[in-house]
Order: C-alpha cells, then sequence, then structure tokens
C-alpha cells in the first residue's frame, strides 16, 4: 500500500515528512512506557530508592516534553500534506488525460474521470494523514513495546512478537474485504445516482405519459438494493472482524499467562510483572484499535486503484522523430479497418466500424461522405483528426501516415465543425478567437461573414460581447454550427472536417448553415470533407465516398455515381422527388 501510494504521488515530500514525524512519535511513546520498568524496579522494593528512580522519571519528563512539541506540528504538516498531494494527483491525473486519444472519453469515462480528479483525489489525500498516521501509530507502538518487553523477559515477548505479524495479515483480508464492499456499494450507489438523474430529467416525459410514478417505483428499487448490498457487506465485515479481534485477544492473553505463572514461579520480580502488564495492556490498545480504521485502509485502496486506472490508460503513441509539417493538404485512406472497443476484450468484445476502407481526398478538393446510419462515417472523420488509431492499414495526410506527425502539428491543420458544437460559458467573440487567439479584428469578422455568423451578432443584444451562456444554451443548435464553422475558417485550417447537421435545423439556419458550408468547400485551398446530409452539399462535392456497414460501396465524382445507378444514383432520384427528405435517412441497401 505505501509503495502504492509513493507511486501515485511523484513528490511524496511533505508525506514523507509527516509519516517519519508519525513513526518518531508512535516509538517515543513506546520508549516513554517502557521507563516504567526502570521506575517501578526502583520504587517497587521494601526500600524506594528515589535516587534510582529519579533521572529515569527526569527522561520521561524530556521525552513528554519532546512529545508534546512534536506532537503540535503534526497537524499542520498533515493538513498541508492533505492539499497538496490532492493537488499533485489532480494535476498528474489532468497530464495524464490530455496525452490519451480522444476516442477515450466516453460520457461514462469523463464522468468517471472528473469523479477520480475531485472527490477522489480529495477522499485518497485526506485518508492519507486521517488513516495513514493512526495505522503507522497503531503498528510502530505495539512493535516498541515488543522490543522493550524482549529486553525485560523474552518469554512474556514471544506471545507479543508472533500476535503482530498475525494480526496484520488479519487486518490485510480485513482490509480486502472492505475494498470489495465498497466496490459492491459504489455499483449500488451509481445505480440510486443515476435513477435520481433519470427521475429529475425525465419529468416532462413520465408527466406527459402519465406515469410520474413509474420513476419512483425504479428509485424504490435501487434504494432497496443499495440495502441488501449495504447489509450483505456488514455481514461479509463480520468475519474478518472477529478474525482480527481474536488474534489480538490470543496474543493478550498469551502474554499475560506467561507473565503471571513466571511471577508465581519466582522467575519474574514483582516489579517487572507490573511493568508488564501496563505494557501488555498499552500494546494492545492501539493494535486492538487498527481494525477500526480496516474501512479506511479498504477505501484508501480502491482509491488508490480508481486513479491508477486513468494514469494505468496508455497515451496516444507518439513518433520517435515526429514529423512537424503537412507536405499538402490532401487525405488518404488504405485499407483501414477500425474495431471499437478495448482490443484486450479480443474480439468478440469489439464493434467493427471500418473494414478495409480505402479513398482518396486530393489537396483542395472537397469529398461528400454518405451512407446509412451506423456506416461508419464519423468514424472516418474521426481517424483522420487521429481521435484514435487505425487497427489495420493506414491513415495518411499531405501523404504521411498521420501516426508519425506531431499530434499538436497535425490538429492544428485541421478543424473540425461537429454537430453537437461546444461553446464556452463566454463571449461570442471569445468563443470564435479560440480557433486562432491573435486574429484582429478584420480577421474575425471576416471569418463571420463567411460563416454567416455576422447576421446572428448583430442580433444580439451585446453584439460580439454577448455571452452564450453554459454549453452555449443562448444560441439554436444552427447558430452553433455557425460559431463553428467561423472558428474553422479563423483557424485557416488546410482539412475541414464536417458533420452537417442531420436533425432539422429552422428554414432560415438550414440556408445559413448550408452557404457556408457550401462557401468553405469552394475555397481551392481547402480540403474538405463532409458527412452530407444536405441535397446541395452533395452538389458542391468534387467527390462522393459512400459507406455501407463500414466498407466503401462507391466511389466517384456525383456525376460519375449517378450516371452508373448505383444505390447513390438511386439516392440522388429520391432526393431530386422528395426535396428536404434526410439522405442518411433514406439511403438504400446496395
Ligand atoms: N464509441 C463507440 N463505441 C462503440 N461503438 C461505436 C462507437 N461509436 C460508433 N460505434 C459503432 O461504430 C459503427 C460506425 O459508427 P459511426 O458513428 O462511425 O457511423 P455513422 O455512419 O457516422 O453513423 P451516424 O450517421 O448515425 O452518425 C456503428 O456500428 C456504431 O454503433
Amino acid at each position: 500500500m505505501i509503495r502504492r501510494l509513493f507511486r501515485l504521488w511523484p513528490h511524496p515530500g511533505l508525506l514523507v515528512r509527516l509519516w517519519l514525524l508519525t513513526a518518531v512519535l508512535a516509538v517515543l511513546q513506546g520508549l516513554l512506557l517502557g521507563l516504567l520498568v526502570p521506575v517501578l524496579r526502583a520504587l517497587l522494593r521494601p526500600e524506594p530508592d528515589i535516587a534510582a528512580a529519579s533521572p529515569w522519571l527526569a527522561a520521561g519528563a524530556a521525552g513528554l516534553i519532546a512529545y508534546g512539541v512534536l506532537s503540535a506540528l503534526a497537524p499542520p504538516i498533515g493538513y498541508a500534506a492533505c492539499i497538496e498531494l490532492a493537488v499533485q494527483l489532480r494535476h498528474r491525473l489532468m497530464r495524464h488525460v490530455t496525452t490519451l486519444p480522444l476516442g477515450w472519453f466516453s460520457t461514462e469515462r469523463k464522468g468517471r474521470f472528473v469523479r477520480t480528479a475531485t472527490s477522489v483525489s480529495r477522499d485518497l489525500a485526506q485518508l492519507t494523514y486521517v488513516i495513514g498516521a493512526p495505522a503507522i501509530t497503531g503498528t510502530l507502538v505495539p512493535a516498541t513495546i515488543a522490543a522493550v518487553v524482549l529486553a525485560v523477559d523474552w518469554r512474556v515477548a514471544v506471545p507479543l512478537l508472533v500476535t503482530l505479524p498475525v494480526a496484520l495479515a488479519a487486518l490485510a483480508r480485513a482490509k480486502r474485504t472492505v475494498a470489495e464492499v465498497s466496490a459492491d456499494m459504489e455499483v449500488a450507489g451509481n445505480e440510486i445516482a443515476g435513477r435520481a438523474i433519470e427521475f429529475g430529467q425525465a419529468q416532462p416525459v413520465l408527466r406527459a405519459a402519465g406515469r410520474a410514478a413509474t420513476g419512483t417505483a425504479r428509485m424504490r428499487g435501487a434504494l432497496a438494493e443499495h440495502r441488501t448490498r449495504y447489509r450483505r457487506g456488514l455481514r461479509r465485515m463480520l468475519g474478518p472482524d472477529l478474525a482480527y479481534s481474536g488474534v489480538v485477544a490470543a496474543g493478550f492473553v498469551a502474554a499475560l499467562v506467561t507473565g503471571v505463572r513466571a511471577l508465581l514461579d519466582g522467575t519474574l520480580p514483582p516489579a517487572d510483572a507490573v511493568a508488564l502488564l501496563v505494557l501488555a495492556v498499552r500494546y494492545l490498545e492501539p493494535l486492538g484499535g487498527m481494525i477500526d480504521h480496516a474501512a479506511g485502509l479498504g477505501a484508501m485502496q480502491y482509491l488508490a486503484e480508481r486513479a491508477e486506472k486513468v494514469l494505468r490508460t496508455p497515451a496516444l503513441p507518439s513518433a520517435p522523430r515526429p514529423v512537424r509539417g503537412l507536405a499538402h493538404a490532401g487525405v488518404e485512406f488504405r485499407q483501414v479497418a477500425y474495431f471499437y472497443g478495448d482490443a484486450a476484450d479480443g474480439a468478440a468484445g469489439r464493434t467493427p466500424a471500418l473494414r478495409d476502407v480505402s479513398f482518396d481526398c486530393p489537396p483542395g478538393s472537397t469529398t461528400a461522405l454518405v451512407g446509412p446510419s451506423g456506416s461508419g462515417k464519423t468514424t472516418v472523420t474521426r481517424l483522420i483528426a487521429r481521435f484514435f488509431d487505425a487497427d489495420a492499414g493506414q491513415v495518411r495526410v499531405g501523404g504521411t501516415d498521420v501516426r508519425e506527425y506531431d499530434h499538436g502539428v497535425l490538429l492544428s491543420e485541421i478543424a473540425i465543425v461537429f454537430q453537437d458544437v461546444y461553446l464556452f460559458d463566454t463571449t461570442i467573440e471569445e468563443n470564435v478567437r479560440i480557433a486562432h487567439p491573435d486574429a484582429t479584428d478584420a480577421e474575425l469578422r471576416d471569418a463571420a461573414r463567411a460563416a454567416r455568423l455576422d447576421e446572428v451578432v448583430e442580433r444580439l443584444p451585446d453584439g460580439w460581447r454577448t455571452r452564450v451562456g453554459e454549453a452555449g444554451a443562448q444560441l439554436s443548435g444552427g447558430e452553433r454550427q455557425r460559431v463553428s464553422i467561423a472558428r474553422a475558417v479563423l483557424k485557416r485550417a488546410r482539412i475541414v472536417l464536417i458533420d452537417e447537421a442531420a436533425s432539422a435545423l429552422d428554414p432560415e439556419n438550414e440556408r445559413a448553415v448550408g452557404a457556408a458550408v457550401t462557401a468553405l468547400a469552394r475555397d481551392p485551398g481547402r480540403t474538405v470533407i463532409v458527412i452530407a446530409h444536405r441535397p446541395a452539399t452533395l452538389d458542391a462535392a468534387d467527390r462522393v465516398v459512400a459507406l455501407d456497414a463500414g466498407r466503401v460501396t462507391e466511389t466517384g465524382t456525383p456525376d460519375e455515381l449517378r450516371r452508373t445507378g448505383g444505390g447513390f444514383a438511386r439516392l440522388y432520384d429520391q432526393y431530386e422527388r422528395t426535396r428536404g427528405w434526410h439522405i442518411t435517412a433514406t439511403f438504400p441497401e446496395g
């Protein structure tokens, strides 16, 4: 456990100081108790010898003062260590996630990461002080007392010396059980949290369906499950708890019986017997109390495992000598395969998204990706931006495998216009400038004009200085897409990946976003790859790549594909007849 904690914290200076101080205090406590032996030997005589006891008493007084001073130092160091360790762990976690493939950030993992960087880091740092210090005291005080007893009478010391490692082994078992019970309880706790969120969020739907009580029933079920798991956990803890207390009590009784027998057969002087009895009681107390910390130690182990899990996630591999510039803005796929899921789970646990995908997007061209939902269009764009790496084949940008680039350089050449655009809770100007903070006002306004964002800004009460609210809530979906397109223009990225809104925008936004995307595509200096949901985008494309079930079914210019009479032609004809329908919803098989 100690090694594990030191691995988590790269600069454990304060922790080392705190634990050393705690260790010194524990040994000092044991030695001060040990002074009882010479003091009682001098005083418990027919003629008490005060002079012989005096130096030991003086040493005891000096020891107590030292103990008092050192004890006063421990809490400030402890509190400082708590804060410092939590901050260190958070920084380490944050640094690590910046190196992870973007595909790692699923909603569930993001939630887990937020908890690890906040409450887990804080709780682990606090437990290191609140539980770590008593754990050191609970081990070192009995160990020092056992050593003192050994110096007085080896027969009484043997049961104490044997008890210590056996008790610590029993404690380790109890700790493991607590960690398992904590994990089990967390499952039930997450279920309650999930039900509570669902209950809150689904209120309009439940009420509209006249089933508001449904959520309550599900919540009751989750609470009942939590109670069952809690009781099961308590039952599981009972055995290890009793085993630990039994071991400590047995060691104490064995030491007591040995001492009494030695006293009765005259081989242990009465003064030593009294001193050893006091020492044995003081041995029992901190060691016996350790079981109360088993829950804390188990929780520490569990929290440390959670932090380690994030830190163990492999970073996106970087090339030994990364390429720092793009020769051109062309994009090529060469027999690319990609599977979602963890490679460690084997083929059965992974979803095939792309298989044997090959196509070219020459520099400056516009390529429309079409295909039914789930055919792999988004995965293609994610591989170009290297959110994650292909499982087979090569994705090349500017003629070079994307894995060979410095990832920052590659991303600086790519702009992505997502369907669901994230905006920061700041002004609309800052939200656009994030793409190019040093852009001049003229460049900002040109980008806004190209993205048709200028019309939106004019309507806003404070113009460019209007705050967009949390996650851009003040703007509609189409307006947020215009911000995203303005970012792409301002960034002057040579490659633009666009996921056109598949869901219906209002007519004004539909027209504006469409015109902005078409204008982006028209720029000959830019390679545009667009997941096309609008007929006008298809008309503006130089090439079409049609996907189905992760495979390329057709490639060519829109005219060529229409003439061949395949799936794309049928799709296009259908569009001609039903202008306004969405392509992903109507793309036929084959
Ligand atoms: N994060 C993920 N984890 C597991 N499977 C995924 C994940 N993302 C996508 N998939 C699966 O990979 C396949 C391709 O998905 P992708 O999102 O690339 O398709 P798409 O053509 O963009 O679909 P849509 O038009 O609905 O966005 C689908 O079977 C999908 O279920």
